[in-house]
């Protein structure tokens, strides 16, 4: 038997050896790693903690720092031990060309659903898309009609997330979440969702909890209450779709992503198992609802102030010149696209809510790439963030004001590079799939909305409540105000 005080003796020689070990491990990432040369804060170079931080700690700020940082050391910053952060609008299409291997599809995954989101297909989903856009105008009429003292007011930002969980469920699961009806707008919900988001940024930093949080089966998740009432919801519809497309011997059931893959691999001979459809469809739930909302939410935040009326105006005279009076109510995707001051106004929303806040990581393939003329080392992560780009002063000259003009009436050559510096969906191979999907989505509630009504902002909401925490999709302070209108008037 090993005497009492060996125990001791093991636990310090083993503890001395992890401190040395560690101490040799920051002394070689800060003075002989290949990214050593990189400038950036001693603490970053030394350890994952400093993301970490910023990350959990600090909570969804990660975006304002690293502002800080390329204020402070320039255009490429280390972050991270083997991590490389960039900020210069024409190194964009250089890190997102190259091949990633932080891939979360693979390439014959992405065509089985691509062909999904073509162009023709989403004007083929026309009725679907529009259906949720149909709901919000009819609770926006009712609420106009109302003739009471308190006009009743409709919290929009939560509406407009609707509007894509809506489609988006009908599309992959077959059957729409329809929260649209709910009176509240599925209040519980959204604050689940965002719960969950909260608790996700802070667990991609535990990869091995991970899948873990991933397989909470469903009857923890009942006793967890509202706290999980999303995930949970949204795990039972994609089960049973999934279920359901897997047994079904039809070929004329509706056409889901779920029975697109189910199809794809039929025709291939080959299978797919259950937990694959689940995990495809929950995460075309989680790329849309929000990404879609806060773009519609910045848009109709801002026309609404009262510096705005003049974009509004000639938003809602676009509007009234191109669709025939009475067609209303909710427009076709082509008979939008081509507006230009629609889609200027698109795009600045776009620009502002900025899709996903933060870094999008890329790794450095096997021989290595040349960004701002400095050679990064194979293996080597590196990222850059929507946030920075959209607010650099040199592309969008004052980039905290909305400014639809920015994208029209400019030389042709300068169009084209305000374009190729909006990165709101990504670039390269892992760009956004469902970009035209959520284009008409966006197009075509803000022209049923803004064409039928007239919205007051409800509540002292103010810019500050409409920036947006990094937690990778974007989300609003906890406790900040939301946008929310009564609606006064119908053309
Ligand atoms: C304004 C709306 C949207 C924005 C700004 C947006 C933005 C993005 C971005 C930046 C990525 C790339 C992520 C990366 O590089 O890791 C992405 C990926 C993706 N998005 Fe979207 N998205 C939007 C709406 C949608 C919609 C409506 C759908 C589908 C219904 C969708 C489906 C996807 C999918 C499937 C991916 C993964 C693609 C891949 O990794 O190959 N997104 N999105």
């Amino acid at each position: 038997m090993i005497p009492f005080w060996d125990y001791w003796h093991i636990l310090a020689t083993t503890g001395l050896a992890i401190l040395v070990a560690s101490l040799a491990a920051v002394v070689y990432c800060v003075t002989v790693h290949p990214l050593a040369k990189f400038p950036g804060p001693r603490s970053a170079a030394a350890s994952g903690l400093f993301v970490f931080y910023h990350d959990v700690f600090v909570g969804g700020k990660l975006h304002l720092e690293l502002q800080r940082l390329h204020n402070l050391y320039g255009p490429i910053v280390r972050i991270g031990p083997n991590e490389l952060h960039i900020c210069r609008p024409e190194a964009y299409d250089q890190v997102y060309r190259v091949g990633s291997k932080a891939t979360k599809w693979s390439c014959q995954r992405r065509t089985e659903i691509s062909l999904f989101f073509s162009r023709q297909s989403v004007l083929a989903l026309e009725d679907v898309l529009s259906r949720p856009i149909l709901k919000l105008h009819a609770r926006l009429l009712t609420a106009a009609a109302a003739q009471t003292s308190q006009p009743e007011v409709i919290p929009l930002e939560r509406a407009y997330r609707c509007v894509s969980l809506d489609s988006v469920s009908e599309i992959s699961f077959g059957r729409s979440f329809d929260f649209m009806a709910k009176k509240d707008f599925g209040k519980p919900m959204h604050e689940s969702v965002e719960d969950s988001l909260r608790t996700i940024c802070t667990i991609r930093h535990f990869p091995l909890l991970v899948p873990v949080f991933n397989n909470i089966p469903l009857w923890l998740m009942r006793l967890a209450g509202d706290k999980l009432s999303a995930v949970r919801m949204m795990k039972e519809f994609s089960q049973q779709a999934a279920q359901s497309a897997l047994e079904s011997t039809s070929d004329n059931s509706a056409r889901t992503i779920i029975t697109e893959i189910v199809n794809a691999n039929k025709t291939r001979g080959t299978t797919v198992n259950r937990q694959r459809l689940e995990d495809e469809s929950l995460s075309l739930i989680a790329a849309s609802a929000d990404t879609v909302g806060n773009a519609l939410t910045v848009a109709t935040y801002h026309l609404l102030k009262p510096e705005n009326e003049d974009i509004l105006r000639k938003l809602e005279e676009e509007l009234k010149g191109a669709l025939p009076t009475n067609s209303l109510i909710c427009p076709r995707y082509d008979e939008l696209s081509d507006l230009p001051w629609l889609t200027a106004v698109v795009k600045e929303a776009l620009r502002m809510s900025y899709g996903l806040v933060g870094r999008l990581p890329r790794v450095v393939p096997e021989a290595g790439m040349v960004v701002l003329g400095q050679h990064i080392p194979a293996s080597s992560v590196v990222s850059m963030s929507a946030y920075l780009q959209h607010n650099d002063l040199a592309v969008f000259p004052e980039p905290g004001r909305f400014q639809p003009q920015r994208w029209l009436g400019q030389e042709e050559k300068q169009k084209t590079n305000l374009n190729r510096y909006m990165v709101g969906f990504g670039k390269g191979s892992h760009n956004c799939v469902g970009s035209t999907m959520a284009y008409s989505i966006i197009y075509k509630t803000l022209a049923t909305i803004h064409l039928s009504f007239e919205l007051k902002v409800e509540g002292d909401i103010t810019d500050e409540d409409m920036q947006y925490e990094d937690r990778f999709l974007g989300l609003h302070a906890k406790g900040s105000r939301r946008l929310a209108v009564s609606v006064r008037r119908v053309y």
